[in-house]
């Protein structure tokens, strides 16, 4: 045996040492009903047997698990019989030339016994050690010379693809990465190379190197057939496979038709993350010989202390391996049921299931998945515990980590995108720990990062995001909640993670687009769409309502409840506005509006400046006011509405371009019950109006989603709107509204000499769950607001210290919700005392009802110890409680039965959801008819109330801002 190998084995020898041990075992086969009878054909290599399941024999006659645990070389007996292989801890070796050691780079007796174990394990000639997997290639890409060609796949581990960027630009050895999950291209690749070389155009094609599962993408490659075309066009291409991510247990593609393989020893065969190795094995004595020659030469041949120790791994790499293999499937369909994009061969949908399983006995522990979002994911990643983050996998210990921030950011961003490796890619490298405290974890690091949220309770507590309408569930209740308990937050609460310059100051207002404007990148060519459908949503404000008036931090979120509103142009040249859910309708002749009255500075082509101005022209209100007329059902409610509206569309209109138009307002929020319906209908009102107007472009694809740019204007049309309806209103409801997601909005108020007005959005807010009470009673946000603006001149003191109390809750909050180290459990119960806080300083502004304080009651006894304060302008409306993660669908189900009996609605809420949208017709794309493929109007008026919100999500692609 050549002392450098140190590996090259005597098959027969062993056969026979070991046969009494291979015919007790075959006596007990039957045993094992999971011993495969006849291997299925393509397992079965050159050899023609013990393929590579970890069922199968080894030369010794053991199973896998047997061979790894016994470390026994007959040529080699200890001394002394030691159990464990001695650690031959020594440079040199003392005796007359010609002896089996003589210095420890060439051969040691430790790393020979582990060479000889990797070959009985591998079954083949060669095994080799050296000191890491990188180590491993390096030896391996030493068998070609400069020149030569690589083929390689397009999805390899970040220090491969440095390797062999080394190769090109120092040895002229370029690779051609190809997408080896289609076998068809690695073979058009091997041929084209084959010619190319032929006709002198580039150099022979000498390795095809192969990795699969891949990392980190677990894209399959099937080994055999790359081989047969290896052998085909470029015989003398040596096939290369790094097999670190399935180890030996798992697949063995020396018998698949693979001349070398690598596996980094770091990873599953030791198995502890205590020493670094790599290994590899080949069976052809031709290249046994030359990577021998190599590792000597280049002295990186393993050390006798890690030689022992990756010895004593792998007694137990099968055993390991196991119990990682079936907690990764555990966590695969955990992550999978939850709606992530989860990619590992264990699961049905893997489209490559079938090769794996066909070349490998298992889908290994480690998988990837993407959340859609990098900051998303770096936040799950930084709230985990038990899962380490760390590079590297194969550990007894999981760990978990952002390949592209990690082990892959060695690869060029670009090309990390040209090959589709998601920026947001997670990679899960399973462990042994207790698969329950692995999902655990990992669902608490979820939840803290507001990845998933628990979901709506569907049995008694309709979800708001469901096509049950609040006033619609009032009737009824649904069906059970089905499992899993959580699931994904919609993405679009992560759309935006910069703070939003916002309406008044935070623009340059010139450089805005306008059709009618004159300045630069005017749209002036662009005809309008005459029917457009848009929407937006309600709010829930948790924090700061009535303060935020004040200059006072508000933290706040969207409801999925949304306003939708329906334009299209009237044949009779009339305007109109329909209020369904009212039972209202207004019919204007377009000559009996006082255009007159409109000021200078609301006219056209100063439409951006509109939002800008804090007062209102009360002029044109007062007119407005005389020809809104009284029509059938109008109460005071609808009038404010209908005000608002002709407000809005005299200014964004204009005399000389308004034409008869009907405009039809639903809504699936209730209106005026503390939910932001006003600022919801308004932001509707100013982005149809902006759209059929031609002041902005209808985006032509979801991917922009409505730029930026126009959601400000847009926020700051409908902020006119409010403040027609409110008075003075601090535009927290349409912010939100239009830019949806969850915010900490604090107005532009003398109090805080901010410039414009601030939002931040804030990401933990969307796993929260929140329980919404809506005690039936209305008030009018205008007189409230006005009473706390009374209150605060008459007793400045009092106010204003109540407004510094609100702001360091407002502030608390913020930070708790943007705050990532906060343990679930410790936000969650501070965020409900900071909810009881912040609803008695609305107690002592006098806006609570009785109605509000029986819900506080109800949800704060004993039993249910829930935190709940008013929402939104109070005097009535909603009540929201903060849900503890653990507050169980039992106890859910009879607060809303004692709810209910007392005459109130509850509905478990979800936030943070998108905001003002515009909807593209399906066809559109097709035919490039936007207008004609809108929707009718009585189509839209006809649409069932609870269904509204399905109907217009099935009526074609909708925009977000
Ligand atoms: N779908 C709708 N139809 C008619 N009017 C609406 C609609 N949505 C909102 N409104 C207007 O908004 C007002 C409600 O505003 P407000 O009292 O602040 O309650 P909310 O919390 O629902 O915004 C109504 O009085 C009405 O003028
Ligand atoms: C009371 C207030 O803070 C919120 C009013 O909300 P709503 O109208 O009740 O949805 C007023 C405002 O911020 O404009």
């Amino acid at each position: 045996m050549s002392s450098v190998s140190g590996s090259s084995t005597n098959h027969s020898a062993r056969t026979v040492t070991l046969g009494g041990a291979s015919t007790m075992a075959s006596s007990i086969a039957s045993l094992d009903s999971s011993a495969p009878t006849s291997p299925s054909p393509s397992l079965i290599g050159e050899k023609g047997l013990f393929v590579s399941h970890k069922d199968r024999r080894g030369p010794n006659g053991y199973r896998f698990a047997t061979q790894c645990a016994t470390v026994e070389d007959p040529n080699h007996k200890d001394q002394y019989g030691s159990s464990s292989v001695p650690i031959y801890m020594t440079a040199t070796f003392k005796g007359l030339p010609g002896a089996e050691f003589d210095y420890t780079r060439s051969g040691n007796p430790t790393r020979s016994m582990l060479q000889h174990h990797l070959c009985q394990l591998q079954n083949c000639r060669h095994s080799f050690a050296v000191s890491s997997g990188m180590a491993c290639l390096d030896v391996i890409t030493r068998l070609i010379k400069s020149g030569d060609r690589i083929i390689a796949g397009d999805d390899i581990y970040g220090g491969t693809q440095r390797l062999l960027g080394y190769l090109a630009s120092h040895q002229g050895i370029h690779t051609d990465h190809v997408d080896t999950t289609d076998a068809s291209k690695v073979e058009e690749a091997l041929q084209k190379r084959a010619r190319d070389y032929e006709l002198g155009l580039c150099g022979k094609v000498s390795m095809l190197l192969l990795e699969t599962p891949t990392n980190p993408l677990l894209k399959i490659c099937d080994l055999e057939r790359c081989a047969r075309a290896a052998k085909r066009y470029a015989p003398d291409a040596i096939v290369v496979v790094d097999n670190t991510m399935m180890s030996p247990y798992l697949m063995r593609p020396l018998e698949l038709g693979v001349d070398v393989v690598y596996d980094s020893g770091t990873k599953y065969l030791s198995g502890h993350h205590d020493l670094m190795a790599g290994v590899i094995a080949c069976d052809r004595d031709d290249l046994g010989q030359r990577i021998a020659f190599t590792i000597n030469s280049i002295g990186n041949a393993l050390t006798p202390m890690d030689s022992f120790l990756l010895l004593r791994g792998i007694k137990t790499l099968a055993v390991r391996m196991d119990r990682q293999q079936a907690s990764a499937m555990h966590v695969a369909h955990y992550l999978h049921s939850l709606g992530f994009q989860v990619n590992y061969p264990g699961l049905a949908s893997h489209p490559s299931k079938d090769i794996h399983d066909r070349q490998a006995a298992g889908p290994g522990a480690v998988l990837s998945f993407e959340t859609g979002d990098k900051m998303l994911s770096e936040k799950i990643v930084g709230a985990t515990r038990l899962w380490g983050i760390s590079v590297s996998f194969g550990c007894v210990n999981s760990l978990i980590s952002m390949p592209c921030l990690m082990s892959h950011a060695s690869i060029d961003p670009k090309i990390r995108a040209a090959r589709r490796l998601p920026e947001d890619l997670i990679r899960l490298c399973v462990g042994i720990e207790d698969t329950r405290d692995l999902i655990e974890d990992l669902e608490a690091a979820l939840l803290e990062a507001g990845a998933i949220r628990r979901k709506a309770s569907l049995s008694s507590t309709p979800s708001v995001e469901s096509s049950e309408s609040l006033q619609s569930s009032r009737a009824g209740s649904p069906s059970p909640s089905p499992l899993p308990e959580y699931e994904r937050v919609p993405l679009v609460a992560f759309a935006v993670d910069e703070p939003i310059a916002d309406l008044v100051g935070g623009l340059d207002r010139a450089k805005i687009e306008t059709r009618g404007g004159e300045g630069e990148g005017s749209k002036a060519n662009i005809s309008p769409p005459t029917s457009v459908i848009v929407s937006a949503p309600g709010k829930v404000i948790l924090f700061g309502e009535h303060a935020v008036v004040h200059g006072v931090k508000a933290v706040a979120a969207s409801v999925a409840l949304r306003c939708f509103a329906h334009v299209s142009d009237r044949e009779d040249g009339k305007l109109s506005l329909g209020l369904p859910d009212l039972g209202v309708e207004h019919v204007w002749k377009l000559d009996d509006l006082p255009w007159d009255v409109v000021p200078e500075k609301l006219r056209i082509g100063a439409e951006a400046e509109l939002g800008a101005h804090e007062e209102l022209d009360q002029g044109l209100i007062a007119a407005i006011e005389k020809c809104v007329g009284d029509v059938v059902n109008e109460t005071d409610r609808s009038h404010a509405g209908s005000v608002a509206f002709l407000y809005l569309y005299m200014c964004i209109a204009g005399k000389e371009a308004a034409r008869g138009q009907a405009f039809v307002l639903r809504s699936s929020l209730p209106i005026g019950a503390g939910l932001g319906s006003s600022a919801a209908l308004s932001a509707c009102l100013a982005s149809s109006m902006a759209y059929t107007y031609g002041r902005l472009e209808v985006p032509s694809s979801a991917e922009s989603g409505i730029p930026a740019s126009d959601a400000i204007l847009i926020n700051s049309w409908a902020f006119l709107s409010e403040k027609v309806m409110h008075g003075n209103p601090s535009g927290v409801d349409n912010a939100v509204a239009v830019y949806g997601g969850a915010v900490a909005f604090t107005r532009a108020h003398p109090s805080n000499n901010l410039v414009g007005n601030e939002l931040e959005k804030l990401g933990g807010f969307g796993s929260v769950r929140f329980l919404l009470t809506d005690t039936g009673v209305g008030r009018d946000t205008k007189s409230l607001v006005a009473s706390v603006t009374a209150q605060k001149e008459k007793e400045p003191e009092r106010v204003l210290a109540v407004l510094e109390r609100i702001q360091k809750i407002s502030d608390e909050a913020e930070s708790l919700l943007s705050n990532h180290g906060v343990p679930r459990k410790d936000l969650l119960s501070r965020l409900g005392e900071l909810v009881t806080i912040n609803h008695q300083e609305l107690v002592g502004l006098g806006v609570s009802h009785a109605s509000l304080e029986a819900i506080r009651a109800k949800t704060q006894n004993e039993r249910f110890k829930l935190s709940t304060k008013l929402t939104g302008a109070g005097g009535g409306g909603c009540a929201v409680t903060l849900l503890p993660d653990d507050f169980s669908e039992a106890k859910m189900k009879e607060l809303e039965l004692e709810l209910s009996r007392d005459g109130f609605k509850c509905y478990e809420t979800r936030v943070g959801g998108a905001g003002v949208g515009v909807l593209i017709p399906i066809n559109e794309k097709e035919k490039d008819k936007k207008e004609s493929e809108i929707p009718d109007r009585v189509v839209f008026e006809e649409a069932e109330t609870k269904t509204l919100a399905s109907w217009a999500e099935k009526a074609g692609e909708w925009i977000y801002a």
